[in-house]
């Protein structure tokens, strides 16, 4: 899989080479570049914003270095295999189904805007050429994409096969599948008693199947009092 950022400022994505995401790039299963915006500027300045048509607060991003971006990473061919992902708020939620779809990509492109965001045109013209995907990480305002390009990097990676240690860990994970899309059961580890705190005895019978049954229902407790717009069955 490869990965490509475009951004005015790369170095976020200096963190991409630490743990998981660090062994996924050495291990060759993902291949990492994050690219200046600026590079595809022509000005003194290196300008890639400018005011908004219409009027209105902020500056929007130009079209010109996001096209001359595209033409020089992917060539003007269309390829419906190229995910290209804009963070914004305006975005669908992302969500585990779409890092899901996404880990299967060969190839996306994070196109992270800044300012008040990016000229629409560069979506129409990456839409006719490319699978388009606006995506929002949260209902708030970020001061732009990387921060979410980040996020959505590592929720997408480490469904990819040969990246996590434990794939086994990922059947149990709220939002899985395996746990019927409910948030994750509490977990506990060693000392049985710790600061007058004991772990619940069930965890300690070794009886497997009232184990599963109390995560079960905790899970269902938890999303039922955090989450009741996960459960369909009610
Ligand atoms: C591409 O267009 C964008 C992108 C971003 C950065 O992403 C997020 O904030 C985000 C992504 N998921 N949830 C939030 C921000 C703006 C923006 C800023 C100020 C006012 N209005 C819009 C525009």
């Amino acid at each position: 899989m490869r990965l490509d950022y475009l951004t005015i400022f790369p170095e976020f994505f200096d963190v991409l080479g630490i743990s998981l995401l660090g062994k996924a790039v050495d291990n060759g299963i993902v291949d990492i570049h994050a690219h200046d915006l600026r590079t595809w500027t022509h000005d003194r300045h290196r300008t890639v914003d400018d005011t908004p048509c219409g009027g209105g607060a902020g500056m929007v991003m130009k079209p010109d270095p996001w096209g001359e971006a595209f033409d020089d990473l992917l060539g003007a061919d269309p390829d419906p295999s190229v995910h290209v992902v804009i963070p914004t708020p305006s975005g669908t939620p992302f969500r585990q189904d779409d890092a899901a779809q996404l880990s299967h990509a060969d190839r996306i492109v994070f196109c992270c805007g800044r300012y008040e965001g990016i000229d629409h045109r560069v979506i129409d013209y990456a839409s006719e050429h490319w699978s388009v995907h606006e995506l929002s990480l949260g209902d708030y305002v970020l001061n732009g994409g990387e921060v979410a390009a980040l996020a959505m990097t590592e929720a997408i990676v480490r469904l990819v096969p040969g990246v996590l240690g434990n794939p086994e860990s990922l059947s149990e994970e709220s939002y899985s599948q395996d746990q019927e899309g409910l948030l994750e059961y509490p977990v506990y580890t060693r000392p049985a008693s710790w600061r007058g705190w004991d772990v619940p005895e069930v965890l300690m019978s070794g009886h497997h199947g009232h184990i599963a049954q109390w995560r079960r229902e905790q899970s269902r407790e938890l999303t039922r009092r955090r989450r009741p717009d996960l459960l369909t069955d009610e």
